[in-house]
């Protein structure tokens, strides 16, 4: 069956539809709203069978082509493009599974370029971002234009997506590209990562004072700021971007087909544990269970930064702050709502600093979307027409967040909490509780000794909670990241005096990152909204500018 062209609309409302292409170099729409697609596409028929011998590429050629119409992409580019992607991956299987138990297995995403789940989808969006600027300049170029289109990519990091963005977009032509992220507020490793990187067009600027939740605000204040972002032609990296989403539903499919053959039969379940910020990764397997992998349950499984978890518990979603108090938490609510004319905070809000500092996000970006479609499904009395409902959901979720707006909360009931429980569970990891993850896979008898990052050891702590709610599922633990990435929660957790035998050095940091360490380092510290916008105005002027040496707010 013909199935209908793919387009993509904002969550928060208006009618207009845009393509593939233009909802990807938008980033968020201009209403403050996350893109999502019309319709949820139909998989093939037979697709357990046909799909199941595929490499990751291909798999992943299936998958993106059901939401990239050829006529925006053509087949071949997008092979292409896929190809390129994955080629720098150091697994033969991109995304291997790792079996740690009878019926338990890890899905590693960390061996991209980056060692975090993040190279997944930025090694994609860099391609694709290249792939429309080419093919657009080569028009203006035929069409004996002189101007030529350039990105001004900014995007907020609590570390891996940093990273990530960068060795994705490093020196790919029209291309400029600021990570913000909170400074003193990530691994050394890190930072490293991103500050060591020579390129031209990379910038990494450590927002002083602040925390992941200002940086993202701050990127959505700019995004909504129409005169800033059609001065500079933003492009976003961060999962706001429905690119992310869509690369990162891959390895929900890819995780499927390495799982024993018994877990793929009809009276088994599987279910899938996702250590969860953003709400990127976990909204990715949630697309993949909605498209038909046959999957029981998501585990949201967070750290002790937990509105999710008691979104999900109660119903209820909202800061432990009176949002009065905590103008970062409100000003992320309110990001791009309207004018883009908001005060961005400059100190850091109630979030905690964890052992998972990835993670340290009190409002995320893509509950947004489930919200959306929560809403969708709970309208009452649908109309069935398309549009229409549509419209009653985004008034609805519209509703919800000047609700948010004003009191910094907001009762979403008894039936959004249910229509979620149908999907989801979750569970709060401390950190007491993360230490004590990491020491018992290390100690793993039979599939051990594995050493996990303290992210992982989150969503670990999460399927053995969630173990007692569905015995004999097969269970799948997202790894998001390589465990040497995060060595003060490792060496605290494999301790000296408990394991004298470990050695972090030795056993787990890998020799490319060893070299970080003797590479020069390029940071540009900043203050708050403004010194974010005067960086990058002085760039673009083409200022050139010495890292920690600008002036001003620089
Ligand atoms: C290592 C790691 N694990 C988990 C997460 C959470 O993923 P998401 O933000 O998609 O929920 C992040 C970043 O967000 C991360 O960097
Ligand atoms: N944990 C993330 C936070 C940003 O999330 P994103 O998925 O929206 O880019 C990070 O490592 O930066």
């Amino acid at each position: 069956m013909a199935q209908t062209e793919m387009r993509y609309f904002s969550t928060r409302g208006g009618s207009e539809t845009l393509s593939f292409e233009d909802a990807v170099l938008t980033g968020l729409a201009p209403n403050g709203g996350l893109y999502i697609p019309t319709h949820i596409p139909e998989l093939p028929l037979d697709w357990q069978n046909k799909w199941s011998n595929l490499k990751f590429e291909e798999l992943s050629f299936e998958i993106l082509s059901l939401f990239i119409p050829c006529t925006i992409i053509p087949s071949l580019e997008l092979k292409e493009i896929i190809k390129k992607s994955y080629s720098k991956f150091k697994s033969e299987k991109t995304t291997p599974l790792r079996q740690t138990g009878e019926k338990e297995f890890v899905l590693e995403l960390w061996h991209g370029p980056t060692w975090a789940f993040k190279d997944v989808a930025l090694q994609f969006l860099g391609e694709l971002f290249r792939f429309f600027l080419e093919r657009r300049n080569n028009q203006l170029e035929k069409d004996g234009k002189e101007e030529r289109e350039q990105l001004t990519v900014v995007g907020a990091t609590s570390g891996d997506t940093g990273s990530a963005a960068i060795y994705g977009l490093r020196s790919k032509p029209s291309i400029t590209i600021f990570i913000l992220y909170p400074d003193g507020r990530i691994s050394p490793i890190q930072e490293a990562q991103m500050a060591t990187v020579p390129d031209e067009n990379v910038y990494c600027v450590a927002v002083k004072d602040s925390d992941f939740d200002t940086c993202q605000s701050i990127v959505k204040t700019l995004f909504s700021d129409k005169e800033f972002n059609s001065t500079h032609r933003l492009g976003a990296i961060n999962s706001i971007n429905w690119a992310r989403i869509l690369a990162q539903i891959v390895y929900y499919f890819s995780a499927y087909f390495q799982l024993p053959k018994e877990a793929r039969e009809k009276e088994s379940k599987i279910q899938f544990s996702v250590p969860t910020g953003n709400f990127g990764d976990i909204l990715a397997g949630w697309f993949a269970k909605k498209l038909g992998l046959p999957m029981d349950h998501l585990v949201v499984a967070t750290n002790e930064n937990d509105i999710l978890n008691r979104f999900f518990k109660t119903g209820k979603y909202e800061s432990e702050e009176i949002p009065e108090k905590n103008q970062s938490f409100e000003t992320s609510l309110v990001n791009g709502s309207s004018d883009g004319q908001q005060a961005t905070p400059s100190s850091s809000s109630s979030v905690k600093s964890t052992h998972s500092p990835a993670m340290d996000i009190l409002l995320s970006s893509n509950f947004e979307r489930l919200l959306y479609f929560l809403a969708l499904d709970t309208i009452d009395s649908p109309s069935g027409n398309v549009e229409k409902d549509r419209t009653k959901a985004q008034e609805k979720l519209n509703g919800w967040m000047s609700e948010l707006k004003k009191n910094g909360k907001v009762d979403l009931g008894e039936k959004i909490k249910d229509a979620a429980a149908k999907d989801f569970w979750s569970e709060r990891v401390s950190d007491e509780q993360t230490l004590e993850e990491i020491k018992k896979y290390y100690k793993l008898p039979q599939y051990g000794p594995y050493v996990v990052d303290p992210h992982t050891a989150v969503g670990l702590a999460a399927t053995e909670r969630s173990q007692k709610k569905a015995p004999n599922s097969y269970w799948v633990t997202l790894s998001t990241a390589h465990p040497a990435k995060f060595s003060s929660a490792v060496e605290l957790a494999l301790n000296p005096k408990e394991f004298p035998e470990f050695n972090f050095r030795e056993t787990v940091l890998p020799e490319e990152l060893k070299k970080l360490e003797q590479l020069e380092k390029r940071v540009h510290k900043v203050s708050g909204e403004a010194g974010v916008r005067e960086l990058i105005e002085r760039v673009k002027k083409g200022e050139k500018i010495v890292p920690g040496e600008g002036k001003g707010s620089i």
